[in-house]
């Protein structure tokens, strides 16, 4: 009997008939039921409600085979959360995650692109909506810009931890050409210079919006006459959590610009007056690559792997342009003035998580790494701690964000540092029990920010913070 199950008969059971409120996560109903799950030493009934509380906020933010990151502040289907989030569906019920996988890709442009955001259903309670992107492509509207690859590295964990290994394999063959045409699209589209690395359009193909890194490439976009707008965000969440207006007007002025070319994915490289090297997609599709290679050798697929081996090799040689070695930190690069940014940013760490780094830059990012988290009460933040503009509390301007976390460590222990990515899991633990399920974390207090009862937090929790896999929180005390 594996221990959730042993611990069943002595947790309470209470039965949650309403809807899941931030406040719940201490006094949630305990409903075992992950599986591959053990659980650390310690406090094992706040494990459980933790464990309890992230499937809970699965299942409220479903919609029939996708999940909302949150409720109110994003109620569509997200690219790259999707992709975390079916992560943490694997170990509550495997059909699902593969679910949420094929529902992104259903989404999915004839010329390969798939979508930062798909409108299945309509909400009046996000803006910008489908009727400001105005894309055709797909009737149930979508964006025309794309995020951080995910899905590929996904796919293979599903595949590889799967139970029904025969389903696996099935859905392994049918979404295989979709990520294939994906990883294509970014060489062809975001890349027709073929430098080897990929670029980003807007700050929003990023993930990471607001990042200081894009501050210089971003105020040099003029703001074009735009219609007048509301924004929606700023009733869900503080002003001061989120992005400013000046950064909104030039976010909305770039979606005009894409919008009045029906997104042309040949012509929006040449004409985006932002063209950044982002430094999480490059490492997210450098991983990702890795991992579509691995899938095409599964299925006998040569000629594939060979094809992507060739992006591999490309990128590893264009990665180290990126390298600044006095800050010890990889960092992303303005494609328009051709300068690396001044931002220190927890993307730098990033190229751990793609297998891309150096032994030599991998100890340089553990050294600044460890300065990083010395300096906060949590780790890790996403803007260098030591700056004087760090926003402990605005969006990517400072705060934790786990799904960040879970990468940066995957990295740390690929490159042997394991008690660096124990410290970093047994804190990532702490924050979240103690703080609750969120989108992001003050790293100088802890205190939870963003959206509540937060879609890839929970999963990240399911997949990442319970796994028993000799690296659990609980070794590192
Ligand atoms: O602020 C927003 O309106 C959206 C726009 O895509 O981005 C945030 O929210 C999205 C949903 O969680 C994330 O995918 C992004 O990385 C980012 O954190």
């Amino acid at each position: 009997m594996g221990p959730v199950a042993c611990l069943k008969s002595v947790v309470p059971q209470v039965h949650t008939h309403r809807s899941l409120h931030a406040e719940d996560i201490s006094s949630v109903a305990v409903l075992p039921g992950a599986k591959n799950v053990v659980l650390p030493k310690g406090d094992v009934y706040k494990s459980l409600q933790l464990l309890e509380v992230s499937k809970q906020i699965l299942i409220e933010n479903d919609r029939g085979g996708y999940t909302i990151p949150a409720k109110g502040l994003y109620p569509y289907q997200w690219n790259w959360d999707s992709a975390l989030v079916a992560l943490g569906w694997a170990t509550l019920d495997e059909g699902r995650a593969w679910q949420e996988l094929e529902k992104l890709f259903s989404a999915q442009w004839e010329d390969g692109l798939v979508p930062h955001i798909v409108f299945h259903q309509p909400s009046p309670t996000y803006f910008p909506g489908p009727e400001i992107w105005g894309s055709v492509e797909q009737p149930m509207g979508s964006t025309g810009i794309t995020q951080p690859p995910v899905a590929a590295i996904t796919v293979r964990k599903l595949y590889e931890t799967a139970l029904n290994k025969e389903v696996a394999l099935q859905k392994l063959k049918e979404l295989f050409p979709k990520l294939l045409a994906w990883h294509r699209w970014f060489q062809s589209a975001r890349d027709p210079e073929n430098t080897g690395l990929v670029a980003t359009l807007h700050p929003w193909e990023s993930g990471m919006d607001n990042s200081p890194a894009w501050d210089e490439a971003l105020y040099n976009v003029p703001v074009d006459q735009i219609p007048p707008y509301v924004r929606k965000d700023l009733g869900h969440v503080d002003s001061a959590m989120r992005p400013k207006q000046e950064e909104y007007d030039r976010y909305l002025t770039l979606l005009y610009r894409f919008r009045a070319v029906n997104y042309d994915c040949n012509q929006l490289y040449f004409l985006s007056p932002f063209r950044v090297t982002d430094l999480c997609t490059n490492s997210v599709l450098y991983r990702a690559n890795l991992d579509l290679r691995w899938l095409a050798n599964e299925l006998g697929q040569d000629q594939i792997a060979e094809e992507v081996d060739g992006w591999i090799e490309k990128a590893r040689s264009a990665f180290d342009s990126l390298y600044d070695e006095e800050a010890g930190l990889y960092k992303s690069k303005d494609q328009l003035t051709g300068e690396l940014v001044t931002a220190k940013t927890s993307a730098g760490f990033l190229p751990l998580f793609a297998r891309v780094a150096s032994a030599s830059q991998a100890a340089d990012l553990a050294a600044t790494l460890e300065r990083w988290l010395n300096r906060v009460k949590h780790g890790i933040p996403s803007y260098d701690p030591e700056s004087s503009n760090f926003e402990p509390l605005r969006y990517w301007r400072g705060p934790v964000w786990v799904i960040i976390n879970w990468m940066i460590t995957d990295g740390l222990r690929a490159y042997g540092y394991e008690d660096l990515a124990l410290r970093v899991e047994a804190d990532t633990y702490e924050l979240l029990v103690s703080h609750g399920i969120n989108e992001y974390y003050d790293p100088v207090t802890g205190a939870a920010a963003g959206g509540k009862l937060f879609s890839w937090t929970a999963a990240m929790c399911l997949a990442w913070l319970s796994k028993g896999d000799g690296a659990h929180p609980a070794a590192a005390h």
